[in-house]
């Protein structure tokens, strides 16, 4: 299970002079392989081959794209149980959750790449001239662990589909994955120097991709300090920049919702991934004369989830992804006890029944006010902050009142009052009475959560440049 090689302008290569880190199994704390991790001379090698790979690719035709992304789809289809598998090896989500959720939504962006592809209009003419789109160039993309592939896959097919070529930084904590994509990808025939992938660290690897001059873009899901340090790298050269960072989603609870419903649906969403969600519900705004029934609801919701072995099909939820994780979750649900929050359900320590692993209890505060931080810091793990309000507008401005805007949400059985809710919440997203995640509708953040959109047609034209051919008639 090892990741000691990268993919390089179509070959499996040694990473020069590679430092090695093990690969950790969270649900045993075992180490499963270990990964090779690249330099900024792998960087320079990689970014070569997509640079003089570039001029072929960008003007292949529409079919022959297609062709390649059709490929990569039924080579993904064919391979889905396994790397089902090895997401839940590397980072412990449950085997159903990564085989019906985190695999299946990876290869949806293959399979959406592909549709917005097939009718995309590359050239409109005007009275004066003709728009034209263009592939940005050589794309760096750096993403995280808790979603591998579905990050992956969100930058990569677009990319392939619009004509760029790219250079691959997936989370070290999840090489696996990464690892069997590429092959996939390789297996599809695209030619070489197209997608090339570097594994490694951030402070290495990463800030060698955003400060290449030879990067076009940019494009990097991860923690606000990982955004920060690579758009500030990139700004030397201009790079355009694409952020999809961190989140603190308010959930609010209209007086008319059905509470008991609408609070059970509202811890689980907050808890699934182990709450290793960027666009997590976790702060739900109840309204105060609903606290208790809200409260007991949430208890009950809490009892339902089957914690335990990820390999297990009836597991729910799965340990944290890392010792780090685990203190920093441990950490804040301290502050919340210190603070002055009430504890409805949870709290520190590991389960019961956990000896190893990073498991952790999913945990459900109440009474938590604005300036705890609880309410402020994005935790990443179960832990939910139930805020209780006396007025819609109230409620809010409580779900304003952050640095992030990343998502919200809203339930209520009357869709007029819920819209105007929705329209006052400054996040990219608003989710509509649980409303499942959708794939194709644009996806990415308001303020310190992100810059640019990411999925279907919005994600498409993030990898295109505009260029006016003024006085050409079509
Ligand atoms: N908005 C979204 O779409 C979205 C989706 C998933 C996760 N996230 C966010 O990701 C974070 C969790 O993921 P994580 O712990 O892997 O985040 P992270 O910031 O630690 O790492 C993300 C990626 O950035 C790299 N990186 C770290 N430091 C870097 C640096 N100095 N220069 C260049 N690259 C660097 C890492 O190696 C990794 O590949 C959370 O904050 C979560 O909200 C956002």
């Amino acid at each position: 299970m090892d990741a000691l090689e990268i993919y390089i302008d179509g070959n499996w290569v040694k990473p020069d002079g590679a430092r090695e880190m093990a690969i950790i199994n969270p649900a045993d704390e075992r180490q499963i392989g270990r990964v090779a991790l690249g330099s900024a001379a792998d960087v320079d090698r990689a970014v070569a081959a997509a640079r003089r790979a570039f001029d072929a690719w960008s003007t292949t035709t529409r079919a022959e794209r297609l062709e390649a992304l059709r490929r990569i789809v039924d080579g993904f289809r064919a391979r889905l149980p396994e790397l089902a598998r090895l997401m839940t090896m590397e980072m412990g989500v449950p085997i159903t959750f990564s085989t019906e959720r985190q695999a299946t939504v990876a290869l949806f962006h293959f399979e959406e790449a592909i549709r917005v592809l097939e009718t995309y209009e590359f050239e409109r003419a005007e009275p004066t001239g003709i728009i034209r789109r263009e592939p940005i160039g050589v794309c760096g993309m750096i993403t995280p662990w808790n979603w591998p592939l579905n990050q992956m896959a969100s930058k990569i097919a677009p990319a392939l589909a619009t004509g760029c070529t790219m250079v691959l930084k997936p989370s070290e904590i999840a090489p696996l994955s990464a690892r069997a994509l590429a092959e996939i990808i390789d297996a599809a025939g695209v030619p070489p120097g197209v997608f090339n992938l570097v594994q490694g660290d951030g402070p290495t690897v990463g800030e060698a991709i955003a400060s290449h001059p030879e990067v076009d873009m940019v494009s990097i899901t991860g923690s606000a300090g990982a955004g920060i340090r690579v758009a500030k790298l990139a700004a030397d050269t201009i790079k355009r920049v694409a952020q999809e960072l961190g989140g603190k989603s308010a959930n609010i609870l209209l007086p008319d919702a059905d509470m008991a419903k609408a609070v059970a649906a509202g811890v689980h969403a907050c808890n699934t991934n182990a709450g290793q969600n960027c666009q997590s519900p976790t702060r739900m705004l109840v309204p105060r004369a609903n606290r208790d029934e809200a409260i007991a609801a949430a208890r009950g919701a809490i009892d339902t989830i089957v914690l335990g072995d990820p390999m297990d099909p009836k597991t729910t939820m799965g340990p944290l992804v890392s010792q780090s994780q685990f203190d920093k979750v441990q950490a804040l649900i301290a502050s919340g006890i210190d603070e002055g929050a009430t504890l409805v359900a949870g709290g520190p320590g590991r389960p019961a029944a956990a000896n190893a692993g990073y498991f952790v209890r999913p945990t459900v505060f109440a009474d938590v006010t604005p300036d705890m931080r609880i309410a402020r810091e994005e935790i990443f793990g179960p832990v939910l902050s139930m805020m209780f309000y006396d007025s819609e507008g109230e409620a809010v401005a409580i779900a304003n009142d952050t640095p992030f805007g990343l998502a919200g949400f809203v339930q209520s059985p009357d869709p007029e009052r819920a819209r105007k809710i929705a329209n006052r919440i400054r996040a990219g997203r608003v989710y509509y009475n649980g409303a499942p995640f959708d794939r194709s509708l644009p996806f990415g953040g308001y303020k310190q959560s992100g810059n640019g959109r990411e999925f279907g047609l919005a994600g498409f034209e993030e990898y295109l440049e505009t260029k006016a051919l003024v006085g050409f008639t079509a």
